[in-house]
């Protein structure tokens, strides 16, 4: 498809669409206007399909309801209305639950969708903002810079180095340079290079177009609307799941097949024997198996939003139980990027200064000459400004200046020795920006008609440009090897407190520039860190940081974070430390010795993330990675999960992301990985609980038919004990809250089952249990030898009742429920008492007795079945004691034990 705006000039693209190249749109009104004309800028579509649709599809989709359905036409030209109408009410309500679980798993699916807003820089009336991208219109103006998302499609009308990543869309991964010069109007899409389209990602400068299409009509969004026609793809639990589901079915239609033969040769009523049949393979197939673990996996997630942790993926959920190493990065995210110059130092001071805590300006610490100087080049080469905005600020500080921490400590450090902002007075000829490569800044300025440098960065950059050193005078002196050493050994110092260090310097030749001193700057841990990384660490995590700052700094600060290095510094830097540099001259098979037993990698830059990643994975690690810029995208992507910084990251590395931090804090990642370790484990507690409730139905059933004797349920009954097997109690098993002891558990491994043999022992001695107890009532009750109303009626109570039991019990696989607390689940609560109020109903009103061909049971019946029933959770609360009693769970407590 062509389009006009490829082949009109920047003026045209805006007379077109009525706006301004330089101010954008202006009028309030006719942004609405346009608003109300095109929509939200989002690409949510309302489903075509109507809900009554849905609901009554599900009645012909699945081929056991098509049979139960022949099975009550039949009944009907057999003259038994009664039965008709009992197996017509039993698919009514099988699929009206199953139908509301399935509604409400796409509904929570939906709201993952929407966890994740796009926000982006509109210009209107000549300002910028900072709006959410839903809000834009066509004849916005949007500037972008390198790590932005673009919004929706634009015609662009200012390039500068301007390169974006449509792969995405087109495939193609070479970044476009993108222009402004009008093209041809019937361009391919990887060809319209003066335009850019919605949800590419800026790679490279800056720039400002003009938006021409949104939501629906953009280039994304077509391609879109097609994709969503495709099925959406499952995660490996998912597939599994599915895989089992299937296995189950065929065990269970063998079985079916086996106990309806044998029961047609028994010479029972056929028909009975279809129905019952039927309705079995209804219970006893988990067809709601897949959709109770995808409710519960999207539940999870959004558990995981509220503590600030938004999971981009489904999948993830499943590896986070995995990760069993953390990378993680240190500013910012293991540290509160909330800097202090606390020490300052000068060539020829003994030791260094020290800068006292608070605000307060005025402090009685001589400013030497020396000192001057090195705050002269620190203001200069740096590119914090004054907030114009306060709610601008990505930063919780109360700082009125903004930029890179750094920068503003820096700057705030001027301030403090009466140095005002003297960045206007030097006009600034160029500058070499910092960045996480280069490692310094660097400016060359005009004074007086001098042209001079001034150099600030990480300590051996800035030594390398230096050829002379000025004294606390302020005398300028040659830079001699000893006085390089002095200076690295009060560097040295310096870092092993943990502060980051920045050197400056300033001068006429480029490479002799003039030495002034050092800034030692605080940068706190984060609050919770240290506890979090302990916990990660007993529950089998390692943490490995990997830092942009010096060796001794990071190991100082790894240290005070609890992070497992030897007590001596020689030690730890030696053997469980090592920089960028020394990793480059590895080769494959050291760097994986390396990265084996490494806690501190340091003066590494974003592609050593790449390095460090795919070691560990070659070692069959599990790994999760943090960052937060556009270089770490392809480390992100690399890992197992790549985890993006939501405040202070870039859009490009949200997108490669798995799991995005709110808060861009450590500890969340703790409460992710707990979150995903306890989503696995409820997934197996209702898979045990339906497995043994399957089992229990179908082997009672098919023991009764082997032996001859008179079904103990009928059909009706079958379908109610589906519908609590398959419905509320289960889903409520799933939301279970995460038990404490999970982070003691070791991470799962990558490919581990989820039937293990322990979970199907647990099956079977449930299943036992129930079998055994129901067919006793069943053969006591019908001692007179017919088989009354009363009898199926006791033992339909009985298997219900054994039923809640074992959900109960199944709310944990190892703990004790009273260690849980019984009523500690709501929605269990709210399941469970649902059930039993059902099943009262079911045996007391006339209208049900009816259906389900029941009677009502006193008091002393409802009692001996109650102590019966509970055996179920007695004996799973014995094996629970026992595996404790043997030290095979660990829990909080042992551990505790232990280490004293
Ligand atoms: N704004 C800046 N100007 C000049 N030099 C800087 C600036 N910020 C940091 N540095 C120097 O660059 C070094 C490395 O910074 P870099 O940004 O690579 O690490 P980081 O990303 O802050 O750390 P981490 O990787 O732990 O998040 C610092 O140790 C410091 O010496
Ligand atoms: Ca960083």
């Amino acid at each position: 498809m062509s389009n006009p705006y490829l082949s009109y000039t920047t003026e045209q693209t805006c007379t077109d669409l009525e706006t301004d190249v330089h101010v954008g749109l202006s009028n309030i009104q006719d942004i609405a206007k346009r608003h109300t004309v095109y929509g939200d800028n989002d690409l949510a579509v309302d489903d075509d399909e109507s809900i009554v649709v849905q609901f009554l599809k599900q009645f012909i989709q699945d081929p056991l309801i098509l049979l139960l359905f022949a099975s009550a036409a039949i009944s009907i030209l057999l003259g038994n209305i009664d039965d008709a109408f009992s197996i017509a009410l039993a698919i009514f309500i099988v699929v009206t639950v199953g139908f509301v679980q399935e509604y409400r798993s796409e509904k929570s699916l939906e709201a993952l969708n929407n966890l994740v807003p796009h926000y982006c820089n509109v210009i209107r009336s000549g300002v910028s903002q900072h709006v959410v991208a839903t809000k834009l219109v066509p004849g916005d103006l949007i500037s972008l810079q390198i790590g932005d998302r673009v919004p929706a499609d634009l015609r662009i009308v200012d390039a500068v180095e301007f390169e974006v990543d449509e792969s995405n869309l087109t495939g193609e991964t070479n970044p476009r340079k993108k222009t402004t010069e009008p093209l041809m109007s019937n361009l391919p899409l990887g060809e319209r290079n003066n335009m850019a389209f919605m949800g590419t990602l800026v790679r490279h400068g800056h720039g400002r177009g003009i938006v021409v299409a949104t939501g629906a009509d953009t280039e994304f969004g077509r391609v879109f609307l097609t994709m969503r026609e495709t099925e959406k793809p499952k995660t490996p639990l998912q597939n599994s799941m599915d895989h089992l589901g299937k296995q189950l079915s065929a065990i269970s239609i063998a079985g079916i097949a086996i106990i309806v033969l044998v029961g047609f040769f028994q010479g029972k009523k056929w028909l009975e024997m279809l129905t019952i049949g039927v309705s079995l393979a209804v219970a006893a197939i988990p067809e709601g198996l897949p959709i109770i673990v995808t409710v519960t996996l999207a539940l999870g997630v959004l558990r995981m939003s509220k503590k600030r942790a938004i999971v981009r993926r489904l999948p993830s959920v499943e590896t986070l139980g995995s990760v069993n190493v953390i990378c993680s990065d240190k500013t910012g995210t293991l540290t509160m990027n909330h800097m202090t110059v606390t020490k300052m130092y000068t060539p020829g001071m003994t030791t260094p200064c020290i800068i006292p805590d608070g605000d307060h300006l005025d402090f009685s610490i001589e400013k030497t000459v020396g000192m001057n100087k090195l705050l002269l080049s620190a203001a200069l080469c740096n590119n914090s400004k004054r907030h114009v905005n306060k709610s601008d600020a990505i930063l919780d500080t109360t700082s009125p200046w903004a930029g890179f921490p750094v920068d503003v400590a820096l700057i705030e450090c001027c301030e403090r020795f009466g140095l005002n902002d003297p960045r206007g007075s030097y006009s600034r000829l160029s500058e070499m920006p910092f960045n996480s490569e280069r490692k310094y800044m660097s400016v060359i300025t005009n004074f007086n008609s001098t042209k001079t440098t001034f150099m600030k960065g990480a300590m051996d950059h800035v030594l390398k440009s230096c050829a002379y050193y000025t004294d606390s005078a302020g005398v300028q002196h040659e830079l001699t090897p000893s006085i390089r050493d002095e200076i690295r050994s009060h560097e040295m110092d310096m870092a092993k407190t943990g502060l980051r260090i920045i050197a400056a310097a300033s001068g006429i030749i480029p490479n002799k520039l003039v030495f002034h001193g050092l800034f030692g700057i605080n940068d706190p841990p984060r609050p919770y860190v240290r506890e979090s990384i302990q916990q990660l660490m007993t529950g089998g995590v390692r943490i490995i940081m990997i830092t942009g700052d010096s060796i001794v700094t990071a190991v100082s600060v790894a240290r005070a974070l609890g992070m497992a290095l030897p007590s001596s510094d020689q030690d730890a830097i030696q053997n469980y430390a090592i920089t960028g540099d020394q990793l480059d001259e590895l080769d494959d098979s050291s760097i994986r010795d390396v990265v084996s037993r490494a806690v501190v990698f340091a003066r590494t830059t974003p592609h050593h993330k790449m390095k460090i990643v795919k070691a560990l994975q070659s070692l069959g690690d599990v790994v999760a990675m943090t960052g937060d810029g556009v270089n770490d995208a392809p480390a992100l992507k690399l890992a197992d999960i790549g985890i993006a910084m939501g405040r202070q990251g870039t859009d490009v590395a949200k997108e490669a992301a798995d799991m995005i931090l709110t808060d861009d804090s450590f500890a969340t990642i703790l409460h992710a990985v707990e979150e995903g370790k306890g989503i696995f484990n409820n997934i197996r507690n209702f898979i045990t609980f339906q497995l043994s409730t399957s089992v229990a139905a179908l082997s009672l059933i098919a023991i009764s038919s082997l032996f001859g004797l008179q079904n103990p349920l009928n059909a009706m009954q079958i379908l109610w004990i589906n519908i609590l097997m398959d419905g509320p109690p289960a889903q409520s098993l799933g939301v279970e809250a995460v038990d404490d002891d999970v982070m003691m558990k070791p991470p799962r491994p990558r490919n581990a089952p989820i039937l293990t043999v322990q979970l199907l022992k647990r099956v079977l001695i449930s299943a036992f249990i129930i079998v055994l107890v129901t067919t006793l009532i069943f053969t006591v009750e019908k001692k007179d030898g017919e088989v009354t109303a009363r009898d199926t009626t006791m033992t339909f109570t009985c298997f219900v009742l054994f039923d809640m039991f074992n959900a109960l019990s199944c709310r944990s696989e190892t703990k004790s429920v009273f260690k849980l607390g019984i009523f500690s689940n709501r929605m269990f609560n709210i399941a469970v008492g649902g059930s039993l109020l059902g099943q009262a109903l079911v045996i007391y009103m006339p209208l049900f007795q009816k259906i389900f061909q029941t009677e009502a049971l006193g008091l002393k019946d409802i009692v001996t079945l109650i102590i019966y029933t509970s055996s179920v959770l007695w004996v799973d609360e014995i094996r629970k004691w026992y595996l404790h009693r043997k030290g095979l769970v660990r829990t909080k407590s042992t551990k505790i034990l232990g280490s004293v």
